[in-house]
């Protein structure tokens, strides 16, 4: 059995049980159990605070955990960090009131900084050879500099609205952040082997999320020019149409190139463009 801590409730709670169960993974989840054991694979899943995840982690209380790198950071153990997950991107950033001046880092010296994250603030600007008075609140950190807490905070910045509804503006991106995997560094052989299990799984899950299945006729014409934009996992699939002259391509497309291969394929000629879902992707 190896046993998973995760975020009871929260910006990473749905994200982190949806990814278990695209690995295939059963379980019942309920919002008052704080555990709960997977059906068809040896796991017990943990529910806790985001901050406790961490420590217990490096302590064995759990052997795995999901947790922001921000928060792993900040409580010094980025190296239990296995695996990246692509989830809740975010960043730590400097932000000052609209209307202060702000020209470099160097303007903080001595300024009062309210965050809830003081060690990786506090490397960033030891860093910079910059020093500050860092004031440590755990939340509604946005509010400090408009009740004469400090002259400029430190936090999580994701769409920027919450800065931008109490007056400030960010002025420096300090640390950038995703959901990871993390792992105890002394874990058994059978759980290295459940880790390695879990990890094969979560990353055909990634790399499926990262790519769409495409579907398109094309006349043979245009089908080098197609196969040069969709070169797919080894090549694409061709089959020829009943008419005449044209063919049926599949293949795979990043979802980053998506919307700019689609206009190139409909350049050459392509036509019944068709982009499905891809569950699962192993290598
Ligand atoms: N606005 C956001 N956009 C993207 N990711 C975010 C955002 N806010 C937080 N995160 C990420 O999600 C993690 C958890 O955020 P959340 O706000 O749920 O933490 P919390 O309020 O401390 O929860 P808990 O009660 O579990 O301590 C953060 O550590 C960060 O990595
Ligand atoms: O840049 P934005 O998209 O506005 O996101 C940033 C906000 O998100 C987080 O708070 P959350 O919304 O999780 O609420 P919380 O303060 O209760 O944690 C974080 O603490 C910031 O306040
Ligand atoms: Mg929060």
């Amino acid at each position: 059995m190896i046993r998973l801590a995760i975020q009871k409730s929260g910006r990473l709670s749905e994200d982190s049980l949806s990814l278990i169960r695209e690995c295939g993974i059963s379980f019942v989840s309920s919002s008052y159990k704080l555990k709960t054991e997977a059906t068809n694979f040896p796991l017990e899943i943990l529910y806790l605070r985001d901050d406790d995840i961490p420590g217990y982690v490096q302590d064995g209380v759990a052997d795995l955990g999901v947790v922001g790198q921000n928060v792993l950071v900040e409580a010094g153990l980025p190296e239990l960090e296995v695996e990246p997950l692509g989830f809740s991107k975010c960043r730590l950033s400097l932000a000052v009131p609209r209307g202060e001046a702000y020209a470099s880092v160097a303007d903080l010296q001595g300024k009062n900084i309210a965050t809830s994250y003081p060690q990786i603030l506090g490397t960033y600007l030891a860093g910079h050879g910059v020093q500050a008075n860092l004031h440590t609140i755990s939340g509604s950190v946005e509010i400090a500099p408009s009740i004469g807490l400090a002259d400029a905070i430190c936090d999580i910045v994701s769409s920027g609205s919450t800065l931008l509804g109490n007056g400030l503006r960010e002025v420096e991106t300090v640390f950038r952040s995703e959901a990871v995997l993390i792992a105890n560094r002394s874990l058994s052989a059978e759980k290295q082997n459940l880790l390695e299990q879990l990890q094969f799984r979560m990353q055909a899950v990634r790399r499926a999320r990262r790519n769409k299945y495409i579907v398109l006729n094309a006349p043979v014409a245009s089908l080098d020019a197609v196969k040069a934009l969709l070169p797919g996992i080894k090549s694409p699939t061709v089959t020829p149409l009943a008419e005449q002259g044209w063919v049926s391509v599949q293949s795979v497309v990043n979802e980053d190139d998506f919307w700019h291969v689609t206009d190139q394929l409909k350049a050459v000629g392509a036509e019944g463009i068709l982009v499905l879902p891809i569950e699962k992707m192993i290598s």
